[in-house]
């Protein structure tokens, strides 16, 4: 095994806060039940890291797997109300676990259901923003899922990846440890590739990764290709996102002393602010604005607000203050923001000029139809 310190893994070793995400392929011991003995194991581990002063957050699936063992279940339902069900069930388990095998390092848990709405409303975000920091302050180890319980198919985060992103991204971590039942991301799918090799370390954003990662076995959801996703998003608030076996002895120790292990995916751009970090997560986009050359311009250049008068197209059933997308005119993403307008009122003004906003609409809600505060324009592939 190799000590050799890469590029990049240094920001492990000075790592203040991390977002540790287990998936359900290991916590639930490939379907027979919670992994008792497993989570015993990486509870040691956190609390070792916890002792060293580093702030632990954990993104923990298995929700639904363990309510369908406890529910003498064979295979995960499709039916909605049959997998809230099976979460309501589950979680109570996991919840029970993770306090026992905390308890016995004399650390706190917190139990933190998120729904989408949580973290795309404002206010909401701030409100889970503010009680996690409290937490983590307290030293209290937060143990966060998906509250499926209460979601449907529309408006889930659906696999733990990308939540576990958002949960970097809320408080800064240093770092998202995501824990699965692979090596870390290999070249082509393991499952039905033997050949394949692993990559040891790549950038964030490099687009040739979302090509070689397939999806997630049958208790997982996501699969490679929400990790990689994942490790975009947790890019954006600067941290480092490490996919590595959790099967793994001392997997997160190791890694937080420097070892090469797993797959790292670089952040290669300086942090967005946290208002524009909140808005490029935002996953549900209602409606698409056509730009034309000028207007992308001087929103890439300037960092403009958007304009009618740049506005070629708009697509899409959307209200005031919805998020939007901004493309050009192939098609390709430019940037997303919140819009000031509605759909209906969105056609009546593309292509004018601001001062025809009043005879248009017979109102002036705002100058511009995006708000340069509230809007991200995407970054363009060095
Ligand atoms: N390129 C790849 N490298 C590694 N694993 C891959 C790749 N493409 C797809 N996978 C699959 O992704 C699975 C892990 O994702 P998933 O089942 O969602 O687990 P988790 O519950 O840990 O998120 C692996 O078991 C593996 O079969
Ligand atoms: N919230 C769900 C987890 C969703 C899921 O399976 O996510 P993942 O382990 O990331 O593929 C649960 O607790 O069962």
């Amino acid at each position: 095994m190799s000590n050799e310190q890469e590029p990049g893994r240094e920001a492990l070793g000075q790592a203040r806060r991390v977002v540790v995400k287990i998936g359900s392929s290991l916590l639930t011991n490939d379907g027979r039940g919670l992994d008792e003995m497993a989570i015993g194991r990486w509870v040691d581990q956190i609390a070792a890291l916890h002792r060293r002063g580093v702030d632990v957050v954990l993104v923990s699936s298995g929700a639904v797997a363990a309510g369908m063992l406890r529910l003498g279940w064979q295979a995960r339902p499709s039916e909605v109300h049959e997998l809230q069900a099976a979460a309501a069930v589950g979680q109570n388990g996991l919840t029970q676990s993770y306090e026992q095998h905390f308890a016995r390092h004399d650390i706190l848990t917190a139990q933190i259901l998120l729904t989408h709405d949580d973290l795309s409303n404002r206010k909401r975000y701030l409100n889970a923003l503010s009680a996690l920091r409290t937490l983590v302050d307290m030293r209290v180890v937060p143990v966060i899922n998906e509250n499926d319980t209460v979601v449907t198919d529309e408006i889930r985060f659906g696999d733990n990846d990308t939540l576990g992103a958002l949960v970097a991204n809320l408080l800064e971590a240093d770092a998202l440890l995501l824990l699965t039942d692979q090596e870390g991301l290999f070249d082509a799918d393991p499952r039905h590739d033997p050949g394949a090799g692993l990559i040891a370390e790549g950038r964030a954003d490099d687009p040739r990764l979302a090509a070689v990662a397939g999806g997630g076995g049958a208790l997982g959801r996501g699969g490679m290709s929400t990790k990689i996703r994942a490790a975009k998003l947790a890019a954006r608030s600067g941290a480092v996102t490490v996919i590595a076996s959790g099967r793994q002895p001392d997997v997160l120790t190791r890694l937080l002393d420097g070892e090469t292990l797993g797959t790292l995916l670089r952040p290669v751009h300086a942090p967005l602010a946290a208002r524009k970090r909140w808005l490029a997560g935002q996953l549900q986009v209602r409606g698409t604005l056509t730009l034309d050359a000028g207007a992308i311009k001087v929103l890439r250049e300037r960092g403009s607000s958007l304009l009618a008068v740049g506005v070629r197209e708009v697509q899409g059933t959307f209200r005031r203050g919805d998020m939007v997308a901004c493309v050009d005119e192939q098609g390709a993403l430019v940037a997303k923001g919140l819009i000031n307008y509605g759909a209906a009122e969105a056609r009546k003004l593309k292509g004018q000029p601001s001062h025809q906003i009043e005879a248009l609409l017979g109102y002036v809600e705002a100058r511009s139809l995006i708000h340069r505060d509230n809007l991200v324009v995407m970054r363009l592939p060095d």
